[in-house]
């Protein structure tokens, strides 16, 4: 079955709690078959962002939509949509009694209750108490209950959060297979870091608002100029080559030189051209996480270049998140 690839709209959301603006006029759009990561400090607007998609939130203005339609108007949400805001759960079920729970108030065969376990790698504790899941377990088991629909968007609150790095390996492999099938994948983080290899798409947000919405190359090419970092056996022929060709060079006697002025591709073809073989070439990554922090801290939202979302209504749903202690 040829399976509908439906994108998450977020127009021009507001939500205020008391004095506090917590989403502030915002637009953007995860796609389908892209990963995409939602970033923003803590407090920044995010799980906020997410209860509204899910209809658990009733927006102040604006609008967030699946495939068009608020999610209280889905025909069958749960099987469109598979959310995971909390890796919590009732210390004395078993993952499987958990899942088993979700699986009858979604309706599907029992049959997805196993198919998920394995699918993320809990079938040898699936009838362990998740009392004793470490978190990387739990978060495992928040994501099984989101896929139990088989859902064509998943909605993601901080999935790596406390994950050793083989969890987010795993979770980032999985994560991409997921839109590789043509899912529309987003998942929040408040560490660009901690999803920069898993995402396609970023969204910053900061105080509520949008500070950025693009691709993970946007966001790094964002101030122009990258860093790329080179080694060679011959370092100064290289350095030579590449300062002949307008760069500049730093860090010649080093193992990895830092070059400015020129892209990546231009340092691969001024070595080929000075037949000085490359046994590394890579953009340095710390300067992902400065764009990023620059548009968190402020100063830089006139960098984003939104994708605009519209022509949608307002959600009806239920406002069962409304007035939690926070
Ligand atoms: N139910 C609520 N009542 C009052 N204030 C709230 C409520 N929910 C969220 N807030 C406030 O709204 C702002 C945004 O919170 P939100 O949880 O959406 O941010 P976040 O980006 O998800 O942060 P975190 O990463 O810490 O979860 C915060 O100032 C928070 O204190």
């Amino acid at each position: 079955m040829t399976q509908q690839a439906i994108p998450v709209e977020v127009a021009r959301l507001s939500k205020r709690f008391g004095r506090v603006q917590a989403v502030n006029d915002l637009s953007f759009t995860a796609q389908p078959g892209r990963v995409t990561g939602f970033l923003g400090p803590n407090g920044s607007g995010k799980t906020t962002t997410l209860g509204m998609v899910l209809g658990l939130l009733r927006p102040d203005s604006g609008a967030a939509t699946i495939g068009g339609a608020p999610y209280a108007a889905l025909e069958r949400p749960a099987l469109t949509v598979g959310s995971a805001l909390s890796a919590s759960f009732h210390p004395a079920h078993t993952g499987r009694a958990h899942l088993d729970i979700v699986r009858r108030a979604i309706g599907v065969p029992v049959s997805r209750v196993d198919e998920t376990l394995a699918l993320v790698g809990l079938d040898g504790a699936a009838d362990r108490k998740t009392g004793g899941y470490s978190l990387g377990m739990r978060q495992r088991l928040a994501l099984a209950a989101a896929l139990l629909g088989d859902p064509q968007v998943l909605l993601l609150d901080e999935p790596i959060n406390g994950l050793d790095p083989e969890g987010i390996r795993w979770i980032r492999l999985f994560l991409q297979h997921l839109a590789s099938e043509g899912k529309t994948v987003l998942l929040s983080s408040h560490l660009l870091s901690e999803v920069q290899q898993t995402v396609d798409d970023v969204v910053v947000i900061r105080r509520g608002e949008l500070a950025f919405a693009g691709t993970l190359a946007e966001l790094q090419h964002g101030d122009g100029e990258r860093t790329v970092l080179v080694s060679a056996a011959d370092r100064p022929g290289l350095a030579q080559a590449l300062q002949r060709a307008g760069a500049q060079v730093h860090g010649v006697r080093g193992e990895t030189m830092r070059v400015s002025g020129l892209e990546p591709d231009a340092v691969g073809e001024v070595a080929l051209a000075a037949g000085i073989a490359l046994s590394h070439l890579s953009v340095e990554e710390s300067e992902l996480e400065q764009s990023f922090l620059e548009l968190i801290e402020g100063g830089a939202t006139d960098r984003a270049p939104a994708q605009a979302a519209g022509g949608a209504t307002a959600p009806t749903a239920a406002a069962s998140m409304e007035g939690g202690a926070r």
